[in-house]
């Protein structure tokens, strides 16, 4: 991506001090989706990750990374896999349980939606202490599936999100649009 796109993303976050709780600085992405050419910017970037890591499918973490994911697997021709917090998928789940900035969660997919022949890239918005992303690639893998590396618009690197992925990781590729 371009030094230009970059700043156009990056113009596009909005800091909120002590959301949701004191000592948390919120990284809001709505001015971006609400800019169309900025949206289309970061949907592309994503997608073009996508392609390069040779990926089949494409995940997205809800929310965010629904709003994300969606239209990059659109763009990059693949199909989307929605990983659910709990208790949202109506079919037979795996459910894997972690931590984050600011509490506990456990997210869902359905197990059929992953086969041996996957190859999936994880997708979302922001990566922090790195617990979300590393419970959605133990669900791939509990499916079946492989990790074909992990896209995030934004890093915040002083969390330590990356070395704490590494051995969840375990080389596939993480690849942030911004490191903040
Ligand atoms: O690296 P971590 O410390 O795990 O934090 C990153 C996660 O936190 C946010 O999601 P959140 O659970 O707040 O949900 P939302 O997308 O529904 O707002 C964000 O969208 C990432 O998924
Ligand atoms: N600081 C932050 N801003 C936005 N989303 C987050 N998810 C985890 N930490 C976050």
């Amino acid at each position: 991506m371009t030094g230009g796109a970059q700043e156009l993303l990056l113009s596009r976050i909005r800091d909120v001090p002590d959301y949701p709780q004191p000592g948390v600085v919120f990284k809001d992405i709505t001015p971006l989706l609400a800019d169309p050419e900025a949206f289309s910017v970061l949907t592309e970037a994503l997608a073009e990750v996508c392609v390069r890591h040779g990926a089949t499918k494409v995940v997205g973490l809800e929310a965010r990374g629904f709003i994300l994911g969606a239209p990059v697997a659109v763009r990059a021709g693949l199909g989307f896999i929605p990983i659910r917090k709990a208790g949202k998928l109506p079919g037979a789940t795996l459910s894997q349980a972690y931590a984050l900035e600011y509490g506990t969660a456990e997210i869902e997919v359905h197990a059929e939606d992953l086969t041996p022949d996957d190859r999936v890239m994880v997708i979302d918005d922001v990566l922090a202490t790195g617990g979300t992303a590393a419970a959605a690639m133990e669900l791939i893998r509990r499916g079946g599936a492989d990790v074909a590396g992990l896209a995030v618009l934004m890093e915040l690197g002083f969390l330590g999100g990356r070395a704490r992925l590494e051995p969840t990781l375990a080389g596939a590729p993480l690849e942030a649009l911004l490191a903040l």
